[in-house]
C-alpha cells in the first residue's frame, strides 16, 4: 500500500512541475503524508519484531526482506537519475533562450508580449525549478526502510548467532579457524569469517565471561591480521584485548610479552609505555621474568563459565558421538518388529517397522512414520506460529527465555488440520495408549546453534499446574524427526548413554513414567547443537490420564 502511495505522491509532482504551486499539490502530499504515517502505524501496531536465530526456518524471510529492499534502492536510484534528466532538460530549453534574449535584451522586453512572458516565467517557472530541486526521492525510500526496519533483526540478534558459534565450537571441540573456514561437514555454500567477525565472536565469549573462547577467538583474529586478512579492526587493538585477558587471569609472563609487542608495534603510545613499564617492575617483584615461562601454556586458568546444566559434560560427548554406552552385546538384544497395533484395522495392511533403540529406558523408533507431504503440512501450518521456545522455572513453574533451550515451536490441534487428526490417530493406533489427555502436537525448529539441553519432559514441580492436576505427569513422549540433520542435532541420553540420529520421517518414543507411577530419571535427555542444517521436530506429549487400562502397573514395585 504504501508503495503505491508513494507512487501517487512522485508521479504527478515530478511530470507536472508548476502544479505543485498549487494549493491542490500542497493537499496531495499532506493527505499522502497523512496515509503513509497511518500505514506506518498500522504495520507497527500489527506486528512484532521477529526473532530469527532462535529458527533457521524463519531466517529465510531474511533473504525475502533483503531482496524487497534492494528493489525499493534500485527504484530511488531510477528516480534520482529521472530527477536529474528532467533538470537538465530545463536547463537545455532555458539556456537556448536566455541566449536568444541577450542577444539584444532592450528589444525583446519592447514587446509587450515577451515583457509579460519572461515576468511570467522567471517568477513561476523558477519557483517551480525551486521546488523541483528541492525534490527528494529518496524519501520513498527511506520511508519504505523505515517502515521495514521492524522486521530487521534486532543488535541482540547477532550476538544470539555469535554465542551460538561459540556453543558449536565448544560442544564439537573445534577450533575458530575451522568455524572460520567454514570447514564444515554438509555444507552447501561455503562461507567465511572476517577478522572483524572473529573479533566480534570473541567480544560476545568475554561478556559471557566465556574466557576460553574469548582467547581462542582473539588468537584467532591476531592470526587472520598477521595473514593479511583486511579488516578494520587494527591489531593494537586486538592485542590490547588479550593482553587485559590474559592479565586478568593472571597470566603476567604472557601480558608482559603482548604489552612488548605492542610497544614495538606503537612506540609512541604512552599508555602502552607505562603499562609495560609497570608490568615489567611487576614482572620482576614476582621474579617471573617473561622469558623464564611458557607463554599461553596453561589453559585452565581460561575457564568456561560455570555449569549450571545437569550432567553437561556427556550430554556434550554424546553429541559428538563419543561415551556411547551400547555394548555388543546389549546390541544383539535389541529387535526390531512390525506393529501392526494389535491387529488395528488401520495398520493391518500397512504395519508401522518398530525397531528398539535402546534397552533402559527402552526407545523405540518407529520407520517411515511421517510422510514427506504430510511434514510438509505441519511445517506449513506451523509456520507462522512459531515463536520462541521457553523453558519451566523449577521454583515457580512459570516459562522463561534461556540459551538453553534455542529454538522456536507452535502448538497444533488436531481441529487445524485433517494430517494434524490422521497424525494423532498414528499415534493412538501405534504405542496403544490414549490421546485423550494428550497435548497438542508441538513443532519445532532449531536456529544457529539451536539446542536444548539435558531435561526431563515430566514436570517437575506441580504448583499451579493445572494441566497436571487434571491430566497427570507426561506419560509418555513421542519424538517426530521432520527433517535430516547434516551435522550434529542428535538427541543424547547422558546418563544412559544414548544417542539417536534425526531421521526424516521416523518417530521416537519413550516412556517418562515408570509403571509404578513414579517419574524415570534415566530418560534425561537433550538436544545437541544443530551443526549445519535445520532441524525440525514434533513432539506429542502423552499423559497419564486414560492409560489406566492401556498400561497397567507392573507386577513389580520397581517396574
Ligand atoms: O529435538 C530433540 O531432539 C528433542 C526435543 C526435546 O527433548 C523436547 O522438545 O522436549
Ligand atoms: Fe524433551
Amino acid at each position: 500500500m504504501l508503495v503505491l502511495l508513494l507512487d501517487f505522491y512522485y508521479v504527478p509532482c515530478v511530470c507536472k512541475p508548476r502544479r505543485r504551486l498549487s494549493g491542490l499539490y500542497t493537499w496531495d502530499m499532506m493527505l499522502c503524508s497523512a496515509l503513509c504515517w497511518m500505514a506506518a502505524t498500522c504495520w507497527l501496531v500489527t506486528s512484532t519484531q521477529t526473532e530469527f536465530y532462535s529458527s533457521i526456518g524463519q531466517m529465510t524471510d531474511l533473504i525475502y526482506l533483503e531482496r524487497s529492499l534492494l528493489l525499493s534502492l534500485k527504484d530511488y536510484i531510477r528516480e534520482e537519475q529521472l530527477h536529474i534528466e528532467r533538470l537538465q532538460h530545463y536547463v537545455q530549453i532555458l539556456q537556448e533562450m536566455s541566449e536568444f534574449l541577450a542577444q539584444d535584451p532592450e528589444g525583446h522586453v519592447s514587446n509587450p508580449v515577451a515583457a509579460f512572458k519572461l515576468v511570467k516565467r522567471v517568477k513561476w517557472d523558477w519557483m517551480a525549478m525551486e521546488q523541483l530541486v528541492r525534490q527528494d526521492p529518496s524519501h520513498g525510500f527511506l520511508d519504505n526502510l523505515t517502515m521495514k526496519s521492524q522486521f530487521l533483526p534486532a543488535n541482540n540478534e547477532i550476538e544470539g548467532i555469535a554465542m551460538g558459534l561459540i556453543r558449536l565450537q565448544e560442544t564439537y571441540q573445534l577450533l575458530p579457524e575451522t568455524i572460520a573456514e567454514g570447514r564444515l561437514p554438509g555444507v552447501k555454500y561455503l562461507e567465511t569469517l572476517s577478522p572483524d567477525d572473529s573479533y566480534f565472536i570473541a567480544k560476545i565469549a568475554l561478556k559471557e565471561n566465556n574466557l576460553k573462547s574469548a582467547l581462542l577467538w582473539m588468537q584467532h583474529t591476531l592470526k587472520q591480521l598477521d595473514e593479511g586478512q583486511e579488516a578494520v579492526v587494527q591489531k593494537t587493538e586486538v592485542l590490547n584485548s588479550l593482553c587485559s585477558l590474559v592479565f586478568q587471569v593472571g597470566d603476567l609472563a604472557w601480558a608482559l610479552e603482548l604489552t612488548r609487542q605492542l610497544n614495538t608495534l606503537d612506540p609512541g603510545d604512552v599508555k602502552t609505555a607505562s603499562l609495560l613499564d609497570y608490568f615489567e617492575k611487576l614482572a620482576n617483584s614476582v621474579k617471573q621474568q617473561s622469558e623464564n615461562k611458557v607463554k599461553g601454556a596453561n589453559l585452565e586458568l581460561f575457564q568456561k563459565p560455570p555449569n549450571i546444566i545437569q550432567d553437561k559434560d556427556n550430554y556434550e560427548a554424546l553429541c559428538r558421538g563419543e561415551r556411547i554406552r551400547m555394548t555388543p552385546k546389549k546390541e544383539k538384544n535389541l529387535v526390531c518388529r512390525f506393529n501392526n497395533g494389535n491387529f488395528n484395522p488401520r495398520l493391518l495392511l500397512a504395519p508401522i517397522k518398530e525397531e528398539e533403540e535402546w534397552d533402559r529406558p527402552l526407545i523405540l523408533r518407529y520407520h517411515d512414520f511421517m510422510s514427506d507431504d504430510e511434514i510438509k503440512t505441519i511445517k506449513f501450518l506451523s509456520q507462522p506460529k512459531l515463536a520462541r521456545a521457553g523453558v519451566s522455572d523449577r521454583k515457580t513453574g512459570g516459562q522463561f527465555i534461556a540459551e538453553y533451550r534455542v529454538s522456536k515451536s507452535a502448538w497444533l490441534r488436531e481441529e487445524d488440520h485433517l494430517v494434524v487428526f490422521r497424525l494423532n490417530q498414528r499415534i493412538a493406533d501405534v504405542t496403544g495408549l490414549s490421546m485423550e489427555s494428550a497435548e497438542p502436537l508441538q513443532v519445532a525448529n532449531y536456529g544457529v546453534g539451536g539446542q536444548y539441553e539435558p531435561h526431563y519432559d515430566f514436570p517437575r514441580i506441580h504448583v499451579n499446574d493445572t494441566v497436571f492436576k487434571l491430566n497427570g505427569s507426561r506419560i509418555a513422549t513421542l519424538l517426530i524427526y521432520m527433517s535430516d540433520v547434516e551435522a550434529g542435532g542428535a538427541t543424547v541420553f547422558p546418563d544412559v548413554g544414548a544417542a539417536l540420529q534425526p531421521i526424516k520421517g521416523t518417530a521416537v518414543f519413550w516412556y517418562n513414567v515408570l509403571k509404578n507411577g513414579e517419574d524415570d530419571y534415566s530418560t534425561l535427555h537433550g538436544a545437541c547443537p544443530v551443526l549445519v542444517g535445520s532441524k525440525w521436530v514434533s513432539n506429542k506429549w502423552i499423559r497419564v490420564r486414560g492409560q489406566e487400562f492401556r498400561r497397567p502397573c507392573g507386577l513389580s514395585e520397581t517396574e
